[in-house]
């Protein structure tokens, strides 16, 4: 199961600094263990379908080093044919900020690739005079059978030998340093059991070329600690140890135990992956690397010391942090145990729900403290569609919870909806649209508008993915405040607007992580006021700019239904709302009974039936015993909002500064209801009319509650605002 984790939870570092040993005083020299850091080239060449963007790759070699890495392969200049994802090694390297002391290698498989390398350099040496060259270290590799490499080489192993000899001798002539591997030297996926005199042969002939150390791979996976006990004492025979390395996949769960033999027998360097990416492309079922959070877990503490850039050592919470990232990235969960598991005992999951169809999860949920739960829905949500769809893309739905405790004592959650096959999902001119629910409502509301905006979106506007915050005392968030809020509200708690803004800027850094937030255009959809707890109403400008995201910029904003009037409208609209919240049924005998009732019933017999069942699905929970069902936002909070005395008044004067700042589109329901035309042209005229706002717009068919009436029609007047933005950047 997938479970996600982009966040850096402070309670997660906390927990994997307790588990920290600190490094030993002294370590004598014979102690100190190396490790290279194969992520980069052998965990990512491995990855199927669209081929992980170059900034990824930059990011993920830039982040290892930052960690402590001193020994990382790149990627390599093989042919993008035979192994995609490494194209684009050669922009990866120009674009990477170089450290002191790092050996940033890249695999080379032969003349070709090293001539290709060799030219690189010597441009970079032409336009960057002085500075560091892009590398300054190549491997070379070879198997140990010739059925392997003739599947990963195209040619025998003494061909291959002869190859790489004159790439090494050319190599070296250039100054760059050689390090050479034997691949399946246990067992090979295509011959069987390995000869070990053919892998000390092998190794015996890289070193005899000039290479400085040869790494032995168990590409797959399969060697057991006493097999590679066997191997070693054969290949040491006529091979120092000290120029040996280790190179386990763990495809069989053997990947540590066969590390710890390999240092007993006084192997000193271990190739691993971060996140236990990889695997070989031709070595069909191998699994990825041994991963770099086990191998450093493993030896904490133990006699052997890991050494780091610098003289330090390699963090191990940073690379968990990195692990999840790129696993993350790649859509899926971290193959580190390690990883895992300090991530699980951060979150303290107790509830993880995973579902195939969307209406299946959160329902009587109670999330824990960074609890998630995330499922696959396929989009379209329903059916019913006039126009044809395209066919349904695997869609992540990512339920977070964001826990400003002790600074502030209310809980938050947001829903993220992503991707995998999205080929926008990593294009940093995509937008990441971000949506804030009504009163009343819950953050589920905007499924079928993004079920309707994913059917719709064509290659004019680009979406990265989707993210849906929820107010305190709303859904999900409700239920984990639920003893707070029974406090009671306003003349209990006084919840002073800077606390507002304490609860609505704690996320910030989490919900989009600090390195992806330059990257992403922010673009911010807002339904109705979104107010949160005990009658303050948050206005636009605090919500969507100042408070939500206090250091991001946002592309643009879309004001739904905006509620803010004057103090000459509202008095009686006000009224009619706290009384209709306070009045209203709040329970039902079951789920059934209230779709059934509102499906004939007041304003709800007029929403959109997709909508209405996401309202049953999310807007309600079970009550105590099970018996009944009722709101997640209770009658008391919903009318707490309406009683805001300052909110409506205080956005209707910031919002023209606001829209002179801020790109704005207002989108209201064409039919006048709760929302008297007078207040809508207003608000019109107050900004400057239709000319100052990115677009104006009615969706017909729906009065205030746009979102609930007609998600079709606002998922395309969403799209044509968006358009007009493309549109805007492209002139
Ligand atoms: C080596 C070749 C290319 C020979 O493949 P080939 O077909 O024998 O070579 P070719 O010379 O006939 O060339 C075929 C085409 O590839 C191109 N080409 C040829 N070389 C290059 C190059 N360097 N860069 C870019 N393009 C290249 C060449 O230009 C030509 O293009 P075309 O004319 O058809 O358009 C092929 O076998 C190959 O690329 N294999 C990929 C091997 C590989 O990357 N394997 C994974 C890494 S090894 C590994 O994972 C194991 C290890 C190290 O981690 C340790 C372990 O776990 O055991």
């Amino acid at each position: 199961m997938l479970t996600p984790s982009p966040v850096r939870l402070r309670a997660f570092r906390a927990l994997a600094r307790a588990y920290s040993v600190p490094a030993a005083a002294a370590h004598s020299k014979q102690h100190i263990v190396n490790i290279v850091e194969v992520g980069p080239r052998d965990g990512l060449q491995n990855e199927k379908g669209a081929v992980i963007p170059v900034e990824t790759k930059v990011e993920l070699v830039e982040r290892l080093v930052r960690a402590g890495v001193s020994n990382v392969e790149a990627g390599s200049f093989v042919s993008p044919k035979w192994v995609p994802q490494m194209g684009g090694t050669a922009d990866v390297l120009k674009r990477l900020t170089k450290e002191r002391g790092v050996h940033y290698s890249v695999l080379v498989p032969n003349q070709r690739g090293l001539d290709d390398l060799l030219l690189l350099l010597a441009q970079q040496q032409l336009t960057d005079l002085g500075s560091p060259p892009l590398t300054d270290e190549i491997s070379v590799f070879v198997a140990a059978t010739d059925a392997f490499n003739k599947a990963n080489l195209n040619c025998t192993v003494p061909e291959s030998l002869q190859k790489i000899a004159a790439v090494t001798e050319a190599a070296t002539k250039h100054g760059l340093r050689v390090r050479g591997y034997v691949s399946v030297v246990i067992a090979c996926p295509y011959s069987g059991r390995t000869d070990y005199h053919k892998v000390r042969e092998v190794a015996s002939a890289l070193l005899n070329m000039g290479c400085y150390e040869v790494s032995l791979g168990d590409t797959v996976g399969m060697g057991r600690p006493h097999e590679v006990a066997e191997m070693l004492d054969v290949v040491k025979r006529s091979v120092p140890v000290e120029q040996l390395a280790g190179h386990f996949h763990d495809t069989y769960g053997t990947a540590i135990a066969n590390v710890l033999t390999a240092l007993e027998h006084g192997v000193r360097t271990i190739d691993a992956s971060v996140g236990g990416l990889g695997g070989c492309p031709y070595s069909p079922g191998a699994t990825g690397n041994v991963s770099t959070e086990d191998v450093l877990y493993a030896l904490q503490g133990s006699q052997y010391h890991v050494a780091g850039r610098n003289g330090g050592t390699i963090n191990l919470e940073e690379m968990v942090d990195i692990g999840w990232w790129i696993s993350e990235k790649l859509g899926r969960e971290s193959a580190s145990r390690v990883g895992r598991a300090l991530r699980a005992k951060a979150r303290k999951t107790t509830t993880t729900s995973l579902a195939p169809a969307i209406n299946c999860v959160l329902t009587g949920t109670v999330l824990t403290p960074h609890s998630s739960c995330m499922l696959f829905f396929s989009l379209p949500l329903l059916p019913s569609s006039p126009s044809p769809s395209p066919a349904p893309r695997r869609t992540m739905k990512e339920t977070y919870t964001f826990d400003p405790r002790p600074n502030y004592p209310l809980r938050l959650t947001a829903t993220r909806y992503s991707d995998t096959a999205n080929p926008h999902l990593h294009n940093p001119d995509a937008l990441t649209l971000i949506f804030a629910h009504g009163t009343g409502f819950h953050k589920e509301q905007w499924e079928p508008t993004i079920a309707e905006l994913e059917r719709r979106v064509g290659d004019g506007v680009k979406i990265r993915e989707y993210w849906s915050v929820e107010a305190p005392n709303h859904g999900d968030s409700a239920a984990l405040n639920e003893d707070v809020l029974k406090l009671g509200y306003t003349p209990v708690c006084e919840w002073r607007p800077s606390w507002m803004g304490r609860v609505c800027t704690k996320p910030a850094p989490l919900l989009i992580r600090p390195r992806d937030r330059h990257s992403h255009r922010l673009f911010a959809a807002q339904a109705r006021r979104h107010r949160t707890l005990h009658g303050r109403r948050i206005p636009v400008r605090p919500v969507l700019t100042a408070g939500y995201f206090p250091t991001l910029k946002f592309h643009s904003l879309i004001c739904v239904e905006l509620m803010c009037s004057s103090e000459a409208f509202g008095t009686t609209a006000k009224s009619f709302l706290i009384n209709g919240a306070e009045k209203r049924r709040d329970t039902w005998s079951s789920r059934e009974e209230a779709y059934n009732v509102m499906k004939t019933r007041g304003t709800w017999k007029e929403w959109d039936d997709r909508v209405l069942r996401n309202y049953i699905e999310y807007g309600l929970k079970p009550t105590g015993d099970g018996s009944t069902v009722t709101l997640k936002c209770a009658r008391t909070q919903e009318a707490a909002c309406y009683r805001d005395p300052i909110g409506p008044r205080r956005a209707y004067h910031l919002f023209p500064s606001f829209v002179k700042s801020t790109r704005t589109h207002l989108i209201y329901g064409a039919i006048d209801d709760y929302l008297p035309a007078a207040v809508k042209d207003d608000i019109l005229r107050r900004v400057g009319g239709e000319s100052s706002l990115g677009s104006y717009a009615r969706v017909p068919g729906a009065g205030h509650l746009v979102v609930q009436m007609n998600p079709t029609g606002l998922a395309e007047k969403f799209l044509d605002a968006l358009a007009r933005d493309s549109k805007l950047q492209v002139d």
